[in-house]
């Protein structure tokens, strides 16, 4: 069984997927009516063109609010967690599931989020659970309650335990690993899953603010050499962040972050989508990272800094 924490865009996509594939999954939810609804309807996937790719009903899967944790899990403890919440709910999260966790050595976490900074945070929270960091260019939005549009199919990459952790290893690939692709996702295990978390932090520091600040689409940040020009001050700022921390970089990124431009032309980014519905975005686990990294090194990123500073402010409903 793999529990899956957050039922939003990922969440779904995740747990509608891999439900239909034969895994038995157990969603977590923020609330009791989200749990109650998708217990009704299921979980339904859109392909981009609008069609039913995936249904399932809600009998085929467990759905409870996280605030159940405690009582269900003594139950039945997790073994394999996804945790598909943002950035901004982790903190809560720990605190729900953390006094029922029995977290053991055998205990592991795979966790999707962009930025940087959860990690470190849920390891020092489960010290005994073992942390898989993950990156993925899936690209899901939610439509409903219990539905989600999968708008493009990407690539996850999971960070693979230790060296010599062979049994865990074995353990992971058989649980989780093959149970992903047997649903159909693209998944790798990478032993560079920290370089393939820089190089994403990069590309969301450069891409996710600006397309908040302008409010336009990913594509439309190349259609003007200013926004090309301001989009290469980002990528520029970050590089020297890397460069003073030793951490490698290639050239080919910024290529890299014109094509993920490309390739998601007509996608609102999701900080984007945050302000527009006066969330609270990532930026603080994105380009306030990169400007605490540059404190941490001595140098400066002040483009980051201030454009965490205009997003940070964006939140506030008017009135
Ligand atoms: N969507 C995508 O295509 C991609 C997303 N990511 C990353 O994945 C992470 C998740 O993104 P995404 O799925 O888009 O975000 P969403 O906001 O769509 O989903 C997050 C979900 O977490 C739920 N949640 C919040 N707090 C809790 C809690 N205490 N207990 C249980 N559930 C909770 C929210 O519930 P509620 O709605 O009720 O508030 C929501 O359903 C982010 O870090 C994002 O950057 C990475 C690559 C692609
Ligand atoms: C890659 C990108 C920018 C795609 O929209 C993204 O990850 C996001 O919106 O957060």
């Amino acid at each position: 069984m793999i529990d899956i924490i957050g039922a939003g865009s990922l969440g779904l996509l995740f747990a509608g997927r891999l439900s239909a594939s034969g895994t038995k999954v157990r969603l977590w939810t923020r609330t009791l009516e989200q749990a109650r609804v998708i217990a009704r309807e299921g979980i339904t996937v859109f392909d981009k063109e609008g069609q039913t790719a995936v249904h399932v009903s809600g009998d085929k899967l467990k759905v409870a609010p996280l605030a159940d944790w405690q009582r269900l899990n003594s139950q039945a403890p997790a073994r394999w967690i996804m945790l598909m919440t943002k950035q901004g709910a982790i903190e809560e999260v720990l605190e729900q599931i953390q006094p029922a966790a029995q977290m053991d050595r055998d205990t592991g976490i795979v966790c999707l989020q962009n930025g940087i900074g959860h990690i470190e945070r849920i390891r020092q929270a489960w010290p005994e659970a073992v942390v898989y960091p993950a990156v993925t260019t899936e690209g899901a939005k939610r439509q409903g309650v219990a539905s989600i549009v999968h708008a493009g199919s990407g690539v996850t990459e999971i960070g693979s335990s230790e060296e010599g952790e062979e049994a865990k290893n074995n353990n992971f690939n058989q649980c989780v690993l093959n149970q992903l692709l047997a649903a159909g996702f693209d998944v790798c295990l990478s032993k560079e899953i920290e370089n393939g978390m820089y190089r994403k932090l990069l590309i969301n520091a450069v891409i996710n603010p600006l397309t908040a600040v302008w409010r336009v689409r990913n594509g439309e940040l190349l259609s003007d050499p200013i926004r090309i020009h301001m989009m290469r001050r980002l990528y520029d700022e970050g590089i020297q962040v890397y460069e003073a921390h030793g951490i490698h970089w290639e050239n080919a990124w910024w290529e890299q972050i014109m094509n993920v431009c490309r390739a998601t032309a007509e996608n609102h980014s999701s900080m984007l989508a945050d302000v527009l519905a006066q969330s609270m975005t990532e930026v603080a686990s994105i380009n306030g990272q990169l400007v605490q990294m540059a404190d941490r090194a001595g140098v400066t990123a002040p483009t980051h800094e201030v454009l965490w500073q205009l997003i940070e402010g964006m939140r506030l409903k008017e009135g």
